[in-house]
């Protein structure tokens, strides 16, 4: 397999939080062109849910959890291509024609990037084919003014996928569409709602051509070759592990990242964090806490999923996905998708918002009593009793 030709093709599926990722590539996987198509996904927050979300079978799906690609579990992912490659020759693995590495909505696609192209095994075995981005047409514009991780996405994008089309009006649209020509004029801008947006052929791009990108693409993946070089030493960095229900995987400069290019990669104040209940949940007392939660912050409410279990019926769960203020309608599952565990489970990505007022948000509505935090009966006479909540 070291043959130039032989090289396996791996696409990139990025775009920012909640822009529609996994339920594109969802379609995608249900085109029989993509049969001989292995996917990693990558899962910032640290309790596993995209992994059954996405419908992907057997062998062909490899999760990595527990930090974002771009800095934390780096090395995982080539170890996961290495892994797949011996698996082909062993004939452990059906052969396999394509990769597709789904990043987190927070990746900075060029360290992943460089993980295929900078590699020397894994580029032996493998072609970093093509960065496909997913924009979300109603949030776009205003990703793009506040997250740099988002320009980037966009910028070194072979295909520019926009999503949610259906949601936003003409203007946004047309306001999207001349931001998204000056970041990266030479993508090919596919409307997400078209049939082919969920085709195998998507995935296909070509080779990255570093030159064919703005300028600006070029210093990235520079940069980033630069400081693989003085990467090799330490790339070690523990975890923030609170206690059994909560935690977290904070991105800011406090020494968890040991290298000093990773500090503010995701900016200073982005921060992951899960919750998980062990009780059915009153549906009134999950309504009431979405509400609050979005009407006092929901502008640095990143990205919320969720999977809860109602007291109405236990057995039927309802699946939450919020982005920024934008709360899609809720989904209620015919059975939990793996049948033993039950629990609620919600992972949050937020900016500038604490994991201590989320939680005790949360633990007031269902009944867990915390000293000196108001307790459900008060918040719902008073909302704005919230500590927190007056803006
Ligand atoms: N109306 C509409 N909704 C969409 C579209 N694409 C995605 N959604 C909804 O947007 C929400 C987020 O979609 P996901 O596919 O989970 O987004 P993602 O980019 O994988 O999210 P992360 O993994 O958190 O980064 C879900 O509720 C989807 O149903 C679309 O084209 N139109």
């Amino acid at each position: 397999m070291s043959s130039a030709r032989s090289r396996i093709p791996v696409s990139i599926l990025t775009g920012f939080l909640g822009a529609g990722k996994s339920t594109l590539l969802n379609r995608i996987l249900k085109d029989p062109g993509t049969s001989d198509t292995a996917v990693i996904i990558n899962e910032f927050g640290e309790v596993g849910i995209d992994n059954f979300l996405v419908e992907a079978s057997g062998d062909a799906l490899l999760e990595i959890a527990n930090g974002c690609l771009c800095c934390t579990v780096r090395g995982e992912l080539v170890d996961s291509l290495a892994s797949i490659m011996d698996g082909i020759q062993t004939g452990r693995l059906r052969p396999i024609r394509r990769i597709v590495i789904e990043t987190t909505g927070l990746a900075d696609p060029a360290p992943v990037m460089q993980s295929v192209m900078g590699n020397p095994v894994i580029a032996q075995n493998f072609e970093l084919d093509g960065v496909i981005t997913v924009i979300d047409a109603v949030n776009g514009v205003s990703t793009l003014d506040r997250h740099q991780e988002a320009v980037k996405q966009v910028a070194v994008a072979d295909r520019l996928i926009i999503s949610k089309q259906s949601m936003a009006d003409a203007s946004q649209l047309a306001a999207l569409k001349s931001r998204l020509a000056a970041l990266n004029p030479r993508a090919l801008i596919v409307d997400g709602d078209s049939e082919e947006a969920g085709t195998a052929a998507v995935l296909v791009n070509g080779l990255y051509d570093p030159a064919t990108k703005i300028a600006d693409v070029d210093r990235w993946l520079h940069d980033e070759m630069a400081n693989d070089a003085e990467e090799h030493h330490h790339h070690n960095h523990g975890h923030n592990h609170h206690d059994d229900h909560h935690h977290s995987h904070e991105h800011h400069g406090d020494g968890h990242h040991h290298h000093h290019h990773d500090v503010n990669r995701h900016g200073d104040d982005i921060r992951s964090f899960s919750i998980i209940h062990d009780k059915p949940i009153d549906p009134m007392a999950i309504e009431m806490f979405i509400d609050l939660l979005r009407s006092a912050h929901g502008e640095k409410l990143l990205r919320m999923k969720a999977i809860v279990a109602l007291s109405d019926n236990p057995d039927r769960p309802l699946v939450l996905h919020g982005v920024q203020s934008v709360f899609h309608p809720p989904q209620r599952l015919p059975k939990w998708p793996d049948g033993s565990d039950r629990r609620t489970r919600m992972v949050l990505i937020t900016q500038g918002l604490e994991e201590a007022f989320v939680s005790d948000l949360f633990a007031a509505f269902t009944g867990q009593p915390r000293v000196d935090r108001p307790d459900r009966a008060a918040l719902e006479d008073n909302p704005l009793a919230v500590p927190g909540l007056r803006m």
